[in-house]
């Protein structure tokens, strides 16, 4: 597989197909994702390469993810522009997210420019939080962020699980930060998230899940990395990889309500629904409407949420996951949700279409 190897020969490639190689903007278990301008006009595109070991159209996760981006046509899921085929490659061209993933995004920080005038993170409410300097060992306190620049604000409540893993090998980060430090610091978008983002970015992901289920197309991998930021205003559901089509293809069958069951429990651990952890052969639908009340705890704790059979708001800290929520009506609708989303009983979960109801009033 040389072009995988060779970058020369994946810029070559892709120049071959009308586009030119900016660079590497993400990288998955199954391919790596970049961002390439068409030569022709100039527009900037995101091209996910998968490889496989034999013929590629033979893979049906990859065909899976093709077939599924190429029928569903939402504003909210990624689009699929087209698609590059060599015998072992798949190139798919899609919508470029300028601003990355939702994990990256609240985990790992967006860099921006730290000066004095540039203030505010739109997506955020604090003005900067502070990416954590793994090197020092000064201050004790492991359950905070602490600021390394004095514009930077303080999140008192929100426990990283980096911050966390530092702290258990004894080392923590320096509340008064010098030099180089200054330098790279950068600025999270951490907990709380902007009401308005938050509302806005749950509802788009589920507006797109219903969508999909509508279908019949259940995502089976929904978590903060396969959300893209396209802007303040505006995330794509992406990574189509594990789509499987829940209800066979007949009405009769349909109208009796006959949904195949999955047999293979892949995803991220933190999101899958209990019944998928302990391999049994599940329902996807109802699984993906678990991964949406993981989704939305991760959005309010900046943190994946703890892995455990029973509901999820039995395991939980409710009053602190909900406390850096200030408006009423939408710490009623968070908590409504973890609480009739996330249940151990599938049969018990509302459907995609009735959170979105939901969080639209
Ligand atoms: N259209 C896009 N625009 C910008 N970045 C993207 C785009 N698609 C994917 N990425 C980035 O690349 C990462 C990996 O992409 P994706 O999740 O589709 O790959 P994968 O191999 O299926 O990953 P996973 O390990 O989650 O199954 C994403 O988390 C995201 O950060």
């Amino acid at each position: 597989m040389e072009m995988v190897r060779s970058d020369r020969l994946w810029a070559k490639f892709l120049e071959a197909n009308g586009y030119r190689l900016d660079k590497c903007v993400g990288q998955g278990s199954f391919g790596d994702v970049y961002a390439v301008t068409s030569i022709e006009n100039d527009q900037q595109w995101a091209v996910k390469r998968l490889v496989a070991r034999r013929n590629i159209q033979e893979d049906s996760y990859v065909m899976g993810e093709i077939n599924a981006l190429a029928s569903i046509q939402h504003p909210m899921v990624v689009s699929l522009h087209e698609v590059l085929f060599t015998p072992r490659l798949a190139c798919l061209v899609m919508d470029l997210a300028p601003d990355g993933n939702l994990e990256m995004f609240v985990l790992n920080g967006k860099q921006m420019k730290v000066n004095t005038s540039s203030t505010r993170n739109p997506y955020c409410e604090c003005e900067y939080n502070v990416k954590p300097d793994r090197r020092k060992l000064r201050n004790g306190d492991n359950t905070r962020a602490i600021i390394t620049r004095p514009e930077c604000v303080l999140l008192q409540t929100t426990i990283r699980t980096t911050i966390n893993a530092e702290a258990k090998r004894g080392s923590f980060i320096s509340p008064h930060p010098t030099g180089e430090d200054r330098n790279n610091c950068a600025c999270y978008t951490s907990s709380p998230l902007k009401p308005a983002f938050l509302i806005s970015t749950f509802t788009q992901v589920t507006s797109a899940v219903s969508f999909c289920h509508s279908m019949d197309l259940a995502h089976r991998d929904i978590n903060p990395s396969n959300v893209l930021i396209f802007n303040k205003n505006l995330v794509k559901l992406a990574d189509f990889g594990l789509c499987f089509r829940a209800c066979r293809e007949s009405n009769a069958q349909k109208s009796i309500g006959s949904e195949f069951k999955c047999t293979d429990y892949l995803g991220n651990n933190h999101y899958l629904a209990p019944e998928v952890r302990r391999c049994e052969p599940f329902l996807a639908l109802p699984a993906d409407v678990w991964s949406l009340g993981c989704l939305l705890y991760f959005m309010l704790q900046a943190n994946h949420p703890p892995i455990g059979n029973s509901n999820l708001t039995e395991r939980i800290d409710m009053s602190n996951v909900l406390s850096q929520v200030t408006e009423d009506s939408l710490r009623d609708k968070c908590r409504q949700t973890l609480f009739e989303v996330c249940r151990s009983t599938v049969s018990e979960r509302p459907k995609a279409r009735d959170v979105l109801t939901l969080w639209n009033t």
